[in-house]
């Protein structure tokens, strides 16, 4: 087996909090013991609500945050074994799409500038072929070359993120994480960038790590999904199982979630209860006091994320009642496509 592009173990990160001057500290854990593998050209998304520590888990694998816990690896070299020269390599070789592309952009440096930054601070190319270099990279990207020239105040949103997006790119990395990249674009606007990222993993040679809290979004993007709640995956596999047969309740919560155009489908799913609150660990499943389908064994023992025998090696679940679930609840998710509405059928991967 070859060496996998991006792999991780135990990885933890613990937050301390003081909620007054005299409460005593807290911690809480945003990342909780997780395991990861990526392979060289695989696309990933990492799903969950708000606070469930998908950030986090991004900046852990860039190396962007320290871990409390836990070894994070890329290209076979382990983050903690990097010295200064390693990390410059490792910052050439992967990139970070963040949510706002007016605040990723400096206001006062021209488009041109931005982009070729990169190529000129780690000597990739000199000015004249650098300018080259971004020209193509911005008209990869969909935009034309004489944009070089604007700054990000005169552009549209939509614009600005593929600008963001050339930057990301230039330096011809093996690994992207975005996070949440396209969430705060206009609807039509987020299909047109979905559709670049299809196209350009298809031109290039790279991995996506796709942080996400819309499935619509990345249900056309990616090979792999893990779900995470409350700093764990509790669910992973390849995207079309999980979709069609989600085994976690939350999972099927989710996704039962996600508006349909189809008035044919009944959302049949038990909604869960309350609000994702981190305090709200203690022993036992972490999701149990939300769950609808919860067992007094839920509120003791901790499920481990285990394969799930009866539906391929590629999906796991953390839930005690896993294989008792039947078949997915919200078959069609819907994505607004740069022609009108498409089922997850005619997009398929
Ligand atoms: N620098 C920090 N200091 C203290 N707590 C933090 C820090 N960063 C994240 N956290 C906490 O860790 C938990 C997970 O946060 P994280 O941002 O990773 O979640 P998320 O799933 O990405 O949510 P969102 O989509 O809202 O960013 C949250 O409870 C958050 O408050």
């Amino acid at each position: 087996m070859s060496t996998p592009l991006l792999q991780a173990s135990g990885l933890t990160k613990a937050f301390r909090h003081k909620t007054g001057l005299f409460a005593r500290p807290t911690t809480q854990l945003a990342v909780n013991s997780i395991g990861f593998e990526l392979a060289v050209r695989e696309r990933i998304g990492v799903v969950g609500e708000s606070g469930s520590g998908k950030s986090t888990l991004g900046r852990l694998l860039l190396g962007l945050t320290e871990p409390t816990q836990g070894d994070v690896w890329f290209e076979g070299i382990n983050h903690k074994q990097r010295r200064a020269r390693d990390w410059k390599e490792f910052r050439v070789r992967t990139s970070l799409v963040q949510q706002n592309p007016l605040s990723a952009l400096n206001p006062q440096m021209t488009i041109g500038q931005q982009v070729a930054e990169g190529l000129l601070v780690h000597r990739i190319a000199g000015r004249a072929g650098a300018y080259e270099h971004v020209a193509a990279m911005l008209e990869r990207v969909g935009l034309s070359s004489a944009m070089m020239t604007r700054y990000p105040h005169q552009m549209s949103g939509g614009q600005r993120q593929r600008v963001v997006i050339a930057r990301a790119l230039v330096l011809d990395p093996k690994l992207v994480v975005f996070d949440e990249a396209v969430s705060a674009l206009d609807v039509s606007v987020q299909a047109q960038v979905v559709a670049l990222l299809r196209s350009l993993w298809q031109e290039l040679d790279l991995a996506y790590v796709f942080i996400t809290h819309d499935l619509r979004i990345v249900r056309h993007l990616v090979d792999r999904i893990a779900v995470m709640y409350l700093g764990r995956v509790v669910e992973t596999g390849d995207i079309r199982s999980v979709y069609e047969w989600p085994r976690h309740p939350y999972t099927r919560a989710l996704l039962a979630s996600v508006p349909t155009m189809d008035s044919t489908v009944r959302n049949i799913e038990p909604p869960i209860k309350g609000e994702l609150d981190a305090s709200k660990i203690s022993q036992g499943c972490s999701f149990w006091s939300r769950c609808p389908f919860a067992i007094d064994r839920c509120a003791i023992e901790t499920p481990e994320l285990r394969p799930i025998p009866a539906h391929g090696a590629s999906q796991h679940a953390a839930c005690h009642r896993a294989e008792e679930f039947p078949r997915s609840i919200a078959p069609q998710i819907d994505m607004v496509t740069e022609r009108g509405t498409a089922s997850q059928k005619e997009m398929a991967l």
